[in-house]
């Protein structure tokens, strides 16, 4: 699902971001990316989103590799991930329905299929009576769920979260992480960056730890501290 082939990042100014980093990640993980603040996360998701290309190796997603995709098949690739950020990203004048239904309008659905599934994700993160509130009206958590929906809506394979729950109190945090959790078991690959410790031990899933560029852990059901 994804592969990260000998890929090290070397940003302009020298610095080396990723060194050599190899990782596989099969359909249907649950992992998180774990690491010390300039440990690397950020360039490994940008990396991901084709935002900046690797100085060295390669990196697959569903086997195609991200380096001979051109500019105008970003949009398209970056739909097969759904995104979710920390500062969750969601549109000021559009009501939730609105801002969900945008995420299908882009890719052309058809009215129909946008009556369909805006609804539906809706529901699946417990939205359904917020559609008419704009991202002011709602707390924290629930402009995080908007954002998760929006992210869903296309049926993507992968749900690359970057500290989803960065911005959220610590109940509202694991609402959020019990929600990832179902969407994984529905079949979604999920792929986490956090720096939530507490979440990460108690999760027990795959960590992948990154230090100074490196991967220094990668353990199934693991927790934060842990490096093997
Ligand atoms: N555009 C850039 N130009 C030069 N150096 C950069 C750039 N972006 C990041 N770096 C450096 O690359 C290294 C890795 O940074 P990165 O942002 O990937 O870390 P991070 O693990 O995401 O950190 P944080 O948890 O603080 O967000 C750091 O030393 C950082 O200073």
């Amino acid at each position: 699902m994804i592969h990260l082939e000998n890929v090290s990042k070397v940003y302009e100014n020298g610095t080396k971001a990723l060194d050599n980093i190899n990782i596989k990640i099969e359909k249907g993980e649950f992992v998180f990316v774990v690491g010390s603040s300039g440990s690397g996360k950020s360039t490994f998701v940008k990396l991901l989103l084709k935002e900046i290309e690797p100085t060295e190796g390669k990196i697959f997603l569903k086997n195609k590799n991200l380096g001979v995709v051109k500019r105008k098949g970003i949009p398209k690739l970056r739909r097969e991930m759904g995104i979710v950020f920390q500062d969750f990203r969601l549109l000021k004048n559009m009501t939730v329905y609105e801002n969900i239904a945008f995420a299908l309008k882009v890719t052309e659905a058809s009215k129909r299929k946008i009556r369909r599934q805006v609804p539906m994700v809706m529901s699946m993160v417990g939205l359904a009576d917020k559609a008419k509130n704009y991202p002011n009206q709602l707390s924290g958590g629930e402009q995080q769920r908007v954002a998760l929906a929006r992210a869903l809506v296309n049926n993507p394979v992968i749900l690359l979260a970057d500290e989803p729950t960065g911005n959220l109190d610590p109940k509202t945090s694991w609402e959020i992480m019990k929600l990832l959790d179902e969407i994984n078991k529905r079949g979604t690959t999920v792929l986490l960056v956090t720096h939530d410790k507490e979440i990460v031990n108690a999760m027990q899933k795959r960590v992948i730890t990154l230090s100074n560029g490196k991967v220094i852990g990668d353990i199934q059901k693991g927790g934060y501290d842990n490096e093997n």
